[in-house]
């Protein structure tokens, strides 16, 4: 990989761990929630909101489930980071979660009895920590070059920070001293920070690095909370510094300088959940208040806000460089699968789902030749050496340049704050002159509220009197109620003798009634009789308006038929009348004919007697044959046209006779059509008559069985009525005369009573 690809910005690592259920939660059997699909690197989760089960689904850079072992979640995810330290880069891995999900378990795991076996080899438990330490320590020793290794192990508490390397014999007189007084957090001047007066302790093999974690993570502030029985109460972090000595061809020695920061985060909790009072509530809230910054941090670099609030927590300002700085930052999110951490678990996700947008520029640290690492050592060495001297002489205060610079920015960091203070306590004095304001504004309101308890008191005084006045008006009004008692008895018992003649009334009325129901049944038994009736013409009618239809529909077809014979009558008188006109006109014609033949013989005739008489004297014999002879043939001629007029006759008449055969038969049909139809129409008619005189009958039965029934009917109810209005004015009488007497019983005692009360004799009171 070259350097220029290395420098490219990559984003945030992010790992999501899931641990196992714990004792407590299988115990309680608490349902799992959370699914991790370690392979496609998903995690979901099952959520029931309104009675419909939800699954969010989150991806993260790997997933390693409740099974995963450290050694896989190592092997997988973090030796690749450490070998990056090894090439020079600022490395950091944090663990971020609820309390009790496991985020020590991660970072240190058996890491206080992670010192290697006989073979080297770590506990199956040990964490990122040691076996981070074990592989620094395996690939340097593998290169067979000069390197130093150094540790520093802080923590956070209560946004103090304090060494959890300092020197045993200094903790052990006074570590409650050093515990309060905590070690101030600076900018180094490269836009870094440095914690001042941080040991820093060289090591030179594992074992080494293994003690001092295991001592600072004793001093390290935890306790029993009701989510975990060893809850870290600080963040603490746990660097490593590894200068590497390389040459390079031209024989120049190099310094390389790699840097691994592995952090364990304080547990995010709810403060309720997790059990914590008074202190521990106190811890809980500064440990979500860093936490809060820590989100407001990821927050305003994913959404690429102007402004990083980096100066708002000291965690966020360790952590600065990992956060949108130059390091490589991997961040470890630790879950339970519990459905009681659910909240927390979505929160944990939601944060480290948002981490994954966090973009770094990773650079590679600038190899420093030896000889300026020597010189930068050697400044070192004299400024403590000023230090030593200033201390041990102790003239005034001595205090060297850089450190002055240091100083300086300490100061201007400080005068900041001040203003910070300055403008929050102008804020602050105007509350309180708000205050003021308010004070006065409830005084006055105060003062206004005893006003109107006095005129309450008052009114109170006058109330009093009026209930003393009520009292004995209530005592004359117990005297009323009890007369009033008195008389409502009396009236009860008239109105019992009253309910006694009502219950009588009301069996009479009862049997009355009983009679009314049977004469309705009555009624109906009369209506079923007119239903059957009904019925009955229903059915004639129907039968009846059958039968016309039939009728009709006969005479339709009768009527069809005259009209088709009529038809054919027409037809045939056309074509006799057409064969009479053709056949008049042919002898028409022939008479023509012959009369034209006449006249041209005529003629003939006359021309020869013209010739005769104009050749006188021709001789009488040829002129007597001649006219014998016209007149033969005159008289064949004659013959001729009478017997084609007879033929023609002939034909006339035995057409006519044809025709009248014709008219003759046709008429003979059309009698015995009628007669049929006519048969027809006279049985449909008395079938009718028939019918009708049955209808007649039944309607006459009907009325007179209405008649009757109606009769009864009014017969019944007319004694009914009179049955009842006899007993009802007897009742009226009966009752009259009870109320009577009662109302009178009731007055005398009424009067009694009355006369008892004043004390009046009967007779003075009767007159008066
Ligand atoms: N992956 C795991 N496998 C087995 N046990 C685990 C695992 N993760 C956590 N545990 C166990 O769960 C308990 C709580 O874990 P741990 O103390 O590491 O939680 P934590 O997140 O650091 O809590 P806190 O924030 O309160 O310090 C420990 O007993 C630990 O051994």
């Amino acid at each position: 990989m070259s350097r220029v690809d290395k420098e490219k910005s990559v984003n945030v690592q992010v790992l999501l761990r899931c641990r196992p259920f714990s004792d407590d939660e299988l115990r309680s059997n608490a349902p799992q929630v959370v699914t991790c699909n370690d392979y496609q690197r998903e995690v979901a989760v099952t959520q029931t909101i309104a009675g419909k089960q939800i699954d969010r689904v989150f991806t993260f850079d790997k997933v390693f489930g409740p099974t995963a072992r450290q050694r896989d979640l190592y092997d997988q995810a973090i030796i690749p980071i450490v070998n990056e330290v090894l090439e020079g880069f600022n490395c950091t891995i944090f663990a971020y979660g609820q309390t009790g999900t496991g985020k020590t378990y991660t970072m240190e795991g058996e890491c206080r009895r992670a010192k290697s076996g006989p073979e080297g080899q770590l506990p199956s438990d040990a964490g990122v920590i040691p076996r981070a330490v074990k592989q620094i320590f395996d690939t340097l020793e593998r290169q067979n070059t000069e390197y130093s290794v150094k540790v520093t192990f802080l923590e956070l508490y209560n946004e103090e920070i304090t060494d959890l390397l300092a020197p045993e014999e200094i903790s052990k007189v006074a570590l409650e001293e050093r515990q309060k007084k905590p070690l101030p957090l600076m900018e180094d001047g490269k836009g870094g920070v440095l914690v001042r007066g941080l040991e820093e302790e060289i090591v030179t093999n594992c074992s080494e690095i293994f003690s001092l974690l295991e001592r600072g993570s004793a001093k390290r502030r935890t306790a029993e909370t009701l989510l975990n029985k060893q809850s870290s109460r600080s963040h603490s972090l746990f660097s490593i510094t590894i200068h590497i000595k390389e040459a390079t061809p031209e024989g120049e020695e190099l310094i390389k300088c790699g840097k691994l920061n592995l952090v364990d985060l304080a547990g995010s909790e709810n403060i309720c959940r997790s059990g914590a009072r008074e202190g521990r509530a106190r811890e809980a809230g500064e440990i979500n208040k860093s936490l809060l910054t820590l989100g407001r941090v990821i927050t305003a670099l994913v959404e690429h806000l102007g402004h990083v609030p980096y100066r708002d927590s000291k965690l966020t300002r360790l952590l600065r460089d990992s956060l949108g700085g130059r390091t490589k930052t991997c961040i470890i999110a630790t879950v339970s699968p519990s459905v009681h951490c659910l909240e927390e678990t979505l929160s944990t996700l939601d944060y480290a789902h948002r981490a994954k947008s966090i973009k770094n520029r990773p650079e590679v640290n600038q190899k420093m030749m030896k000889s300026t690492l020597i010189k930068d050592l050697y400044g070192e060495i004299d400024r403590l050496k000023a230090e030593v001297y200033a201390a041990r002489e102790k003239v005034g205060v001595y205090i060297p340049k850089d450190r002055y610079q240091m100083e300086e920015n300490e100061r201007k960091a400080m005068a900041d704050q001040i203003e910070q203070m300055t403008a929050s306590l102008e804020t602050n004095q105007k509350q309180i002159t708000d205050l003021q304001e308010k004070y006065d504004s409830e005084l006055q309101h105060s003062a206004d509220l005893s006003k109107k308890l006095e005129a309450t008191e008052k009114c109170l005084d006058h109330t009093s009197n009026l209930l003393s006045t009520t009292k004995e008006d209530l005592k004359q009004a117990h005297y009323n109620l009890k007369e009033k008692e008195f008389i409502i008895s009396e009236q009860k018992k008239a109105e019992n003798a009253l309910a006694h003649q009502a219950c009588v009334l009301r069996s009479e009325l009862e049997k009355s009634s009983r009679d009314n129901a049977s004469l309705h049944s009555k009624i109906a038994r009369g209506d079923k009789l007119s239903a059957a009736n009904r019925s009955v013409v229903n059915s004639f009618q129907a039968d009846l308006a059958s039968k016309l239809d039939i009728l009709s529909s006969t005479l339709t077809a009768s009527i069809d038929q005259q009209n088709k014979h009529l038809k054919a009558v027409e037809v045939l008188c056309q074509s006799c009348v057409d064969s009479h006109d053709t056949a008049t006109l042919e002898i028409k014609k022939k008479i023509l004919a012959s009369k034209s033949l006449y006249m041209s013989h005529m003629e003939a005739f006359q021309n020869i007697v013209l010739l005769h008489k104009a050749n006188t004297n021709s001789t009488l014999e040829d002129v007597s044959s001649l006219s014998a002879a016209s007149c033969c043939s005159l008289d064949q001629l004659l013959a001729c046209v009478e017997g084609e007029a007879l033929k023609i006759f002939t034909d006339i008449q035995s057409l006519l006779a044809d025709h009248r055969s014709e008219l003759a038969h046709f008429t003979k049909e059309l009698r015995d059509s009628f007669c049929i139809s006519l048969d027809r129409t006279k049985d449909m008619s008395s079938f009718i008559l028939g019918l009708f005189e049955k209808y007649t009958e039944e309607t006459s039965k009907l009325q007179n069985h209405s008649n009757h029934t109606h009769e009864a009917q009014v017969k019944s109810l007319e004694e009914f009525q009179k049955a009842y209005e006899e007993q009802s004015k007897s009742e009226e009488q009966r009752l009259l005369a009870d109320i009577t007497s009662l109302v009178s019983k009731h007055i005398v005692r009424q009067r009694e009573l009355v006369r008892l009360d004043l004390h009046v004799p009967l007779g003075q009171f009767v007159c008066k």
